[in-house]
């Protein structure tokens, strides 16, 4: 098996500073200062060419840290990702500037993965067509709703082709004649063997799209496998968190953000 993304003991940690004077004092100490909360805890695992693979997990887990590290967009604080290709990140917030409008973001970003002017040209009219905003697309992308800012990001990310595509939460905002259409491109994408990460909070998009669960937990990976086996395991952990008193959760929560709180 080809692999594509190989993740080798990635944390990500940031610094929790409850004063402007633990900073500096961060900064001079030899061996820093305060205590780090880590987002990410020794993450491992390989992702082959082709697989698509559902990155579950609570609130606060870890999901979107991890995303942005396989995408490039943030370093991890230590360990190794190799992506074998181009990754794009499908965010909400992804990568848009406010200033610009969508049709000037679309050429920008063209821009920055070396497309010539001919290629944009030629791509444009399809990104439009398929974000189908209307003539917002000339308007500044923060006059943009929710809704319409993942119509774009998705509309950009699918036609410059990447390799690793990682969707964020993208399809939970739009409409669901839009998310339905998402999942047409990304079906062409698993056809063509290339590699998907896709995060969702919708149980069931996962199970119909998806054929590996990485399950991250407080910042660890729990498990890492087949949908059909990883999936039962993680809505056993949520119905029995759920049937927990709000004391039990409350000590349950505190004792996985000790376990994320290390001293500098
Ligand atoms: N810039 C930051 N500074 C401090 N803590 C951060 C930062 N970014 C993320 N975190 C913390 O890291 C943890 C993981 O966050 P992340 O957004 O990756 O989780 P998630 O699984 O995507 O959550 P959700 O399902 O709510 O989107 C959270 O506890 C979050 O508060």
């Amino acid at each position: 098996m080809e692999k594509s993304v190989i993740v080798k003991n990635v944390s990500k940690k940031y610094k929790m500073y409850t004063r402007n004077s633990e900073k500096i004092l961060d900064l001079i100490s030899p061996k820093g200062y305060g205590k780090s909360f880590y987002a990410l805890l020794d993450i491992s695992f390989e992702a082959n060419k082709g697989d698509v693979i559902g990155v579950i997990g609570v609130n606060g887990s870890g999901k979107s840290t991890l995303s942005n590290i396989i995408a490039g967009i943030i370093p991890p604080t230590s360990g190794t990702v190799e992506v074998h290709g181009d990754a794009a990140l499908i965010a909400i917030q992804s990568g848009l500037k406010n200033e610009l409008t969508g049709r000037e973001n679309i050429e920008l970003k063209c821009l920055m993965l070396g497309f010539n002017k001919r290629q944009i040209v030629a791509l444009t009219p399809q990104i439009i067509e398929f974000a189908d905003i209307g003539d917002f697309i000339d308007q500044p992308v923060k006059t943009y709703s929710s809704g319409m800012r993942s119509r774009l990001g998705f509309a950009i990310s699918i036609h410059i082709d990447p390799d690793i595509l990682v969707i964020d939460e993208a399809l939970s905002v739009g409409d669901q004649t839009f998310a339905d259409k998402c999942l047409d491109k990304m079906n062409e994408f698993k056809e063509k063997g290339k590699t998907i990460f896709f995060i969702s909070h919708s149980i069931g998009q996962m199970k119909k799209f998806c054929q590996k669960a990485l399950w991250i937990q407080y910042g660890h990976v729990e498990q890492y496998g087949l949908m059909s086996e990883i999936m039962p395991q993680y809505e056993a952990f949520i119905k029995k968190y759920k049937k927990m008193s709000e004391e039990e959760k409350k000590a349950f929560q505190e004792r996985v953000r000790k376990s994320r709180m290390i001293e500098a």
